[in-house]
């Protein structure tokens, strides 16, 4: 599997396409243009293999239950309480002083949510982006490794529904 396809998700003005043009150019530019969604490309060379990457930015999404939708949406589709990768990423840490939800209720969401949790900056620290967004596609390919191996029915479905929200516009960074 080659070909890796991440979803940032969240709400109106949490950082995601800082998040994504941090990692793309290790550049954090302050305002980015936010009224249409886009899908950045970019190679990848993880643990020594070559990576397809797709960054799908598509603007804000409703507050309640991301986490939770997805897990629903691909039991739908798989009928199995496997496989999607989902990291929780809470960003903007340097702004402390404004904090609203505590890196335990964070840490609480993730783990019903069974994903993995972090906190970072994307204001302030690239590295950090940069670790984030490699062990997702780490995850993503481990898991489609894994599926592979596996009867592969249930995950053509999803592979269709993710393939329909991919399939839009898209950019190159
Ligand atoms: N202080 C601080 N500000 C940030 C950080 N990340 C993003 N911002 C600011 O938050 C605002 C929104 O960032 P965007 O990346 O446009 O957020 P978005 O989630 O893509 O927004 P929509 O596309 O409108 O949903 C911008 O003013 C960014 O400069 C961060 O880590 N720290």
């Amino acid at each position: 599997m080659n070909d890796i396809k991440v979803a940032v998700l969240g709400s109106e003005g949490v950082g995601k396409s800082a998040l994504i043009v941090r990692f793309l150019t290790r550049r954090f530019i302050g305002e980015y243009a936010s009224s249409s969604e886009c899908i950045y490309r970019k190679r990848l060379s993880i643990d020594g293999r070559q990576l397809n990457l797709e960054l799908y930015d598509p603007c804000s999404q409703a507050k309640p239950s991301i986490v939770h939708l997805i897990r629903e949406l691909h039991l739908g589709a798989t009928k199995r309480d496997v496989d999607s990768v989902v990291f929780l990423v809470g960003n903007k840490q340097d702004l402390c002083h404004v904090r609203e939800v505590s890196r335990e209720e964070g840490q609480q969401l993730a783990a019903e949510g069974k994903c993995q949790f972090y906190e970072l900056s994307a204001a302030e620290h690239y590295q950090e982006v940069a670790l984030m967004f490699s062990k997702v596609v780490r995850n993503a390919s481990l898991n489609g490794k894994a599926k592979d191996r596996r009867r592969p029915s249930g995950s053509k479905s999803m592979a269709k529904l993710i393939n329909n929200v991919f399939g839009k516009r898209r950019k190159s960074v």
